[in-house]
């Protein structure tokens, strides 16, 4: 029996994660949020490890509002940097394999094809800087760890997302103005959650980052589109091309995982 602890565990992912866990009865799960674990309290968080002796810990604990991020760097640096240096250390001390979740924002855009786990990341706004530096302390100190780079995370029922957003927007009658010039690969949490468990359930990956999307590449206008289509408001629904959207982030033109 392998004993997972989950982070952040009232978030989109973590909240998918809860719900498939019934079917990997192998493993004794331990779901964590901001209330039973806070990852930025290092004596909480060697507490939660020292009792339970975690085999893995999924860290789906983040600070995700990317655009929020501009105007608050230290809080997005305080949870994705100093939150996973306490994971890393627990980790180490308890001999636990840290599976983190990263994303695609690790990458500049620039390229023309689509970004492989060897390319050289290169952030160009604060949420993707974080999330690199944490990266790198994992990459540092941890033998035993996977960074699973995901990218456009969205679930239908948990959280708050570009798939939800959009869906509310139709239902109540808003114009939607979206932009075709970033490029990237929309992602399930669901498939991402059983991509992760398997990781555990089957044993046979390597150590080290990965990639996992839904592999998909589109715009977010047609990302948009899919999810107007597949909710049945694509007539209904007043969607256009364009960049009236006002957002402070830089993101990446092209950041389809490979
Ligand atoms: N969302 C996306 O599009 C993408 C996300 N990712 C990565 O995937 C992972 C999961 O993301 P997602 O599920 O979308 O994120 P969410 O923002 O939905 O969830 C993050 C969770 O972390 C919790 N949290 C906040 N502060 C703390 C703390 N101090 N200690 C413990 N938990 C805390 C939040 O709780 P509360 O809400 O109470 O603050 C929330 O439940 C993250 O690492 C993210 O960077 C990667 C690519 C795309
Ligand atoms: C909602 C909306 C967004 N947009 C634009 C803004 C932005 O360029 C793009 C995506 O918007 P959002 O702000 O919803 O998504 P954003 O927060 O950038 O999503 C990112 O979140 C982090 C956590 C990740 O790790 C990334 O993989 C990615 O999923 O679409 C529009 O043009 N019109 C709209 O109505």
């Amino acid at each position: 029996m392998k004993r997972v602890l989950v982070t952040g565990s009232s978030g989109q992912l973590g909240m998918t994660l809860q719900e498939l866990a019934p079917e990997y009865p192998e493993m004794r799960f331990h779901f964590t949020d901001k209330s039973s674990m806070d990852i930025t309290r290092p004596e909480e968080v060697s507490l939660v490890f020292e009792q339970l002796k975690p085999d893995y810990c999924i860290n789906c604990a983040a600070y995700t509002r990317v655009d929020q991020a501009e105007k608050e760097p230290d809080a997005a640096y305080e949870l994705n940097v100093r939150g996973v240096k306490h994971l890393v250390s627990a980790c180490k001390e308890s001999n636990t394999v840290l599976i983190h979740i990263s994303t695609d924002y690790v990458f500049d855009g620039t390229r023309k094809e689509g970004y492989g786990p060897e390319d050289v990341p290169n952030p160009i706004n604060v949420y993707g800087k974080t999330k690199l530096e944490g990266e790198q302390l994992i990459q540092a100190h941890l033998d035993h760890y996977f960074i699973v780079r995901t990218s456009w995370l969205y679930s239908r029922k948990y959280g708050h997302n570009f798939y939800k957003t959009i869906l509310a927007k139709a239902k109540a009658g808003e114009a939607l103005t979206v932009t075709d010039k970033e490029r990237g690969c929309p992602t399930d949490t669901v498939n991402l959650a059983k991509y992760l468990l398997d990781l555990i359930a089957t044993r046979s990956a390597e150590y080290g980052i990965k990639h996992f999307s839904d592999g998909e590449p589109m715009t977010w206008y047609e990302f948009a589109e899919s999810i107007l289509n597949d909710n049945g408001y694509r007539d209904k629904a007043d969607l256009q091309r364009g960049e009236n959207y006002r957002t402070f982030a830089q993101r990446p033109v092209n950041s389809v995982l490979i």
